[in-house]
């Protein structure tokens, strides 16, 4: 079993019947739709789906999860997600796949939020990992420069065929801050940017972060209680 499987399955341990479950976006979501898709069939668990990105509702139909409209929920019992950088706070970067903004807005109408990654994905400092901001296709060089006076090098995600766009038909602008002193400071500052519509910080949002080791250990690391 590889590393992100790992971690995925010891989440999807946390589903009870009759919860409505948050679905992340990612390589190692993708383990956790697949083991929920699993636990379905095999133990007849009993649950709905709402889905963070069009690549993981296709996924889930694919496995026959049933998906439940936004439109008729009020909140969401469990989110299980990736992240590409966790630091010691539990501090997340989000957004490598560009559905940080979906991702942000099931994480923060969930009960628990569970994030699963491998442990390369743990930091002293969050920065190294370029900080994904979605952005609105309009003016988006102006917003890229706002972007960069905050002391980033920004440029737009391509994809094979122009520039990348995401669910929401925004761009994502790739910001490299190096190591970022005050990640909740930064998030506010880049969000007060006229232009930019969510940044890939979720501060203070993980209920628990399920890390995966090569030695086929898992670590459970919950927030500091102040
Ligand atoms: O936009 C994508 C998400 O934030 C992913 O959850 C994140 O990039 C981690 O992805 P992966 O599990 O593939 O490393």
């Amino acid at each position: 079993m590889n590393v992100k499987q790992l971690a995925a399955e010891k989440a999807v341990q946390l589903v009870q019947d009759g919860m409505l479950i948050g679905l992340g976006t990612g390589t190692t979501a993708y383990w956790a739709i697949l083991k929920l898709a699993q636990r379905m069939k095999l133990e007849g668990l009993d649950i709905k789906a709402v889905a963070s990105s069009k690549q993981s509702e296709d996924l889930a139909a694919e496995y026959g999860i049933p998906l439940v409209p936004l439109a008729e929920i009020t909140a969401i019992d469990l989110t299980i997600d990736g992240a590409d950088e966790v630091d010691g706070e539990l501090h997340l970067i989000k957004g490598g796949g560009g559905a940080l903004l979906r991702e942000k807005i099931l994480a923060a109408h969930s009960k628990t939020f569970i994030v699963i990654v491998d442990e390369s994905k743990k930091v002293s400092q969050l920065g190294h990992f370029p900080l994904p901001v979605e952005v609105v296709p309009f003016a988006s060089n102006l917003t890229l420069q706002k972007l960069r006076e905050l002391g980033c090098t920004a440029e737009l995600r391509a994809s094979a065929d122009g520039i990348f766009v995401t669910d929401n038909g925004n761009y994502i602008a790739d910001c490299r801050f190096g190591k970022i002193a005050s990640p909740s400071e930064l998030h506010e500052q880049l969000n007060a940017i006229p232009g930019v519509v969510e940044n890939g910080l979720f501060i203070s949002m993980a209920s628990q972060v399920i890390v995966g080791f090569n030695t086929g250990e898992t670590e459970i690391l919950a927030p500091v209680k102040r």
